[in-house]
């Protein structure tokens, strides 16, 4: 047997937190459906798509409290202070945590950064039931992820149905040239290819620009992790992404809008 590995272990976690859940299904539906009522979503893959369409490099900047990897990067931020210096930087749209074990993020942490600003909001987690889905968006997310590794065909197709039913954009993470093909198969039309290797968590930057072209010109296309500046960003933005999702490198600066538009800028004039 292969040694536990870190994302095996937080999968794991979720879905025993999901088997221990004592809500019914109706009830998840219920929430979901009130906050359909509530209004439609904020449009997360159409706001990257527009940034992009303007010229820039489509910001998806990250609130992430701690990582498993690097441990504790910003303990204390205020999710709705750190959304509205975000959005002055020029950020596309949010990506919150709301994985509390492994990085500290909650669903409050959601609700007060996407109630600071009138960006598009991620709901960063690992979705390993449909409930998931429903609850993304009972908490007010304007997307969900859908790990490609994390997830069955199946499970990927379906989980990408309910999201698309309840207004959700899906963002499916892949990891290399064969995962696109399943989200692809799947039905994505945003793909992320995350440079962090879940298993190893090394980063590598030749994966990313490597995988682009086989993502077809319909989808609309983020480069996630391990982005440290405008010259990673510029790489990545040649190579044909649409969007960065950014965290540790937002997160840990005092400068955090200028951050935010450093990396916006960061694309060769065509
Ligand atoms: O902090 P970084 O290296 O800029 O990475 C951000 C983001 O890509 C990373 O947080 C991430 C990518 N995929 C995930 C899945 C779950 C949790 C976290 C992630």
């Amino acid at each position: 047997m292969p040694p536990t590995t870190y994302l095996d272990r937080i999968l794991d976690a979720h879905r025993a937190a999901a088997a221990a859940d004592r809500r019914s299904r109706g009830q998840v539906e219920a929430a979901a459906e009130q906050a359909v009522a509530d209004g439609p979503t904020r449009g997360f893959r159409a706001g990257l798509a527009a940034d992009h369409g303007a010229g820039h490099l489509a910001v998806v900047a990250e609130i992430k409290r701690r990582s498993p990897s690097k441990g504790d990067l910003a303990p204390g931020l205020v999710p709705g202070r750190v959304a509205e210096s975000y959005a002055e930087g020029g950020a596309a749209a949010l990506s919150v945590l709301t994985d509390a074990d492994a990085f500290g993020g909650s669903p409050a942490d959601l609700a007060e950064a996407r109630s600071a600003c009138e960006l598009p909001v991620l709901r960063k987690d690992f979705t390993v039931v449909e409930v998931d889905v429903l609850d993304a968006r009972a908490m007010g997310a304007d997307a969900v992820l859908l790990i490609a590794a994390a997830l069955d065909d199946h499970e990927l197709a379906d989980f990408r149905a309910l999201a698309v039913e309840l207004g959700l954009d899906a963002l499916v993470e892949c990891h290399d040239e064969a995962e696109v093909e399943r989200a692809l198969e799947a039905g994505a039309d945003l793909v992320g290819v995350n440079q962090r290797d879940l298993v190893s968590f090394e980063v590598d930057t030749a994966r990313a620009v490597r995988v682009a072209p086989e993502i077809p010109a319909d989808v609309v296309r983020v480069a996630e992790s391990g982005v440290r500046g405008p010259d990673d960003a510029r790489r990545l933005a040649d190579a044909g992404y649409h969007a960065v999702l950014v965290g540790e490198a937002l997160v840990t600066r005092p400068d955090r809008a200028e951050a935010v538009a450093a990396l916006r800028a960061a694309r060769t004039p065509a």
